[in-house]
């Protein structure tokens, strides 16, 4: 089945999914002050392609964040939370979610590879995390699902430091999934970085506390574009 969050993402010039979260893992108001409906207008100004909205509870997100974000925009919206059975993806498909974490380190593969059908049949693309090669390599077929690494350590609730060797490591186990979306996620500060990795073969990035704290988002934004190569020019008539 297409999915629009893996195809919006894989076609955009700059694949960042941007994300929503209202605090960070040591309690930084990342918010600020703006409004949801103003972060998404800012986000939707920048050229994101998808937007990632965090509903867990250690960073202040809930089920209404996510309900304002889906009403205020039209792109593909992932659900970051702990989604560990089928109701919770129910309610991310009522809640308009188009993408669902699911976190490979807290489900045994047989019910990670249920919940990634699952969510597939109801047309909600798995946005499948890892974080070693184990889990990398433990992946059932990952057609149709994002396959993203994370930089950080969730079991410590993201509060160290990002390795982004990580990233680099496990993409050529991750490519093997047979993923069309590999995603490096978490961590990611620099332009510099992320243009790397994105140059390295990563499809996409999701980043979330830089862009929340940038004052200047757009000039984070030309910066990655800077460090990559130029899109083909558009073809003349005749
Ligand atoms: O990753 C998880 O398992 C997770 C589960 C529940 C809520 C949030 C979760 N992760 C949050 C993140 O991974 C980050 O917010 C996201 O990757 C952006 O990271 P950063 O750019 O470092 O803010």
């Amino acid at each position: 089945m297409a999915s629009s969050f893996v195809d919006t993402l894989t076609g955009a010039r700059r694949p960042v999914i941007m994300e929503l979260k209202p605090r960070s893992a040591d309690g930084e108001d990342l918010f600020r002050g703006r409004s949801p409906a103003e972060i998404v207008a800012r986000y939707e100004a920048a050229g994101a392609p998808c937007l990632s909205v965090v509903t867990g509870r250690w960073f202040g997100g809930d089920a209404d964040l996510l309900a304002e974000v889906v009403g205020r925009t039209d792109l593909p919206v992932l659900q970051k939370d702990f989604i560990t059975n089928a109701g919770k993806l129910r309610a991310a498909s009522d809640l308009g979610a188009s993408a669902v974490l699911l976190t490979a380190a807290l489900l045994p593969g047989a019910a990670l590879a249920r919940l990634a059908e699952r969510a597939l049949a109801l047309g909600l693309t798995p946005f499948i995390e890892v974080a070693d090669l184990a889990e990398v390599e433990a992946l059932p077929s990952c057609e149709g699902c994002v396959v993203a690494v994370n930089n950080k350590d969730i079991r410590v609730r993201e509060r160290g430091d990002a390795d982004l060797d990580r990233s680099r490591r496990l993409l050529p186990a991750v490519r093997r999934t047979g993923t069309p979306c590999p995603v490096s996620a978490s961590g990611i500060d620099d332009p510099r970085v992320a243009a790397g990795l994105l140059n390295a073969g990563y499809a996409g990035l999701l980043v979330g506390t830089r862009l929340l704290r940038a004052d200047r988002l757009e000039s984070w934004c030309e910066e990655l574009d800077d460090l990559r190569p130029a899109p083909p020019a558009p073809r003349r008539a005749g």
